[in-house]
């Protein structure tokens, strides 16, 4: 079975890693791309760590913070399945203490913070990039595992990695999918029966525009965005937030002339459930 550790004090009693040690931060309801990255992590690393917490500072006022489903004791078994050395789930109390006056420092995740899933969720990066800095000072970890399905999280904690000089190495590890698509994540229980069929068409959009790669990255927003038009008229119906074609380092739209490397990226709400998805994408030169 897993150590767990509750409080910092736990959890440096319990890190004497024998070896290197990588660290899955997650938020729990753990699923099969959760474990993915805890495999990723144990191919990597002598010693795997999870961290299980909620963080409150990502989530905007009318979020679901609330709601998030919040299962321990099943994550804990699915741990113990992967063989996970350490699992640190502090309580809020424990990562924020009560300070004078409420003041506190944090983490600013800059431009790069407001675009994209930035500018639908304001304030959301200030909290991921404040958590996972301050997880990265508690565990300690020689390595980091995060899933790029979360491809702008993945992006921005590269970039503070870099900009703050934090000595961990970032990994980053593919998205798991159902069968018909749907990228797994813990928010798609909240899903009925009917809201997951509108659901899945974030992923067939993104496939659709995978397949015109050939033809310019014009052209794979227009065929992306024709799926998810079907999905905007269905019934319940998708609210689409945005989809976009973006560098994959920075989050700043490409133009159609674009080459290289880019990362078309989706998300909008289904009922009251937001959704994100992305895929990797690789335009070649006109010449080539
Ligand atoms: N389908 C997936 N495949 C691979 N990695 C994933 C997948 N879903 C989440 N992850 C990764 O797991 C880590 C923890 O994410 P988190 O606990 O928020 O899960 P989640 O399923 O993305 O939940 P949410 O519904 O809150 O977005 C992140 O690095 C995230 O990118
Ligand atoms: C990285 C993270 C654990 C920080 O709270 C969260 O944003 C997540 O689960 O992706
Ligand atoms: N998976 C990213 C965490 C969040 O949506 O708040």
């Amino acid at each position: 079975m897993p150590v767990i550790a509750r409080t910092r004090e736990e959890l440096a009693a319990a890190r004497a890693p024998d070896g290197t040690l990588a660290l899955v931060p997650t938020m729990g309801a753990l699923h099969e791309g959760h474990r993915s990255l805890l495999r990723r992590a144990r191919e990597l690393a002598d010693v795997v760590a999870v961290s299980i917490f909620v963080n409150p500072l990502q989530f905007g006022p009318n979020e679901d913070l609330d709601r998030y489903p919040r299962t321990l004791p099943e994550d804990i078994e699915i741990c113990a399945a992967e063989g996970v050395d350490l699992i640190f789930a502090p309580t809020v109390d424990v990562m924020y203490p009560p300070t004078a006056l409420g003041a506190r420092v944090t983490v600013d995740s800059g431009p790069m913070g407001t675009v994209v899933e930035g500018a639908c969720r304001p304030g959301h990066f200030d909290g991921v990039l404040t958590v996972v800095l301050k997880l990265f000072n508690l565990v300690r970890p020689d390595i980091a595992v995060f899933g790029e399905k979360d491809a702008q999280q993945l992006a921005m904690i590269r970039r503070m990695v870099a900009d703050l000089n934090v000595p961990v190495q970032i990994v980053g590890a593919p998205t798991v999918r159902e069968t018909d698509g749907l990228a797994l994540s813990s928010r798609n229980r909240y899903l009925s029966a009917a809201e997951r069929l509108t659901a899945v068409s974030l992923s067939m959009a993104l496939r659709a525009g995978a397949e015109t790669v050939g033809d310019g990255p014009a052209k794979v927003v227009r065929a992306a965005r024709t799926v998810l038009d079907g999905a905007i008229a269905a019934d319940p119906p998708l609210e689409l937030d945005y989809l976009v074609l973006v560098d994959p380092e920075t989050f700043q739209e490409v133009d159609d002339a674009h080459t290289g490397p880019a990362v078309l990226a989706v998300a909008g709400r289904v009922g009251t459930t937001h959704l994100i998805d992305n895929v990797p994408l690789l335009f070649g030169s006109a010449s080539e």
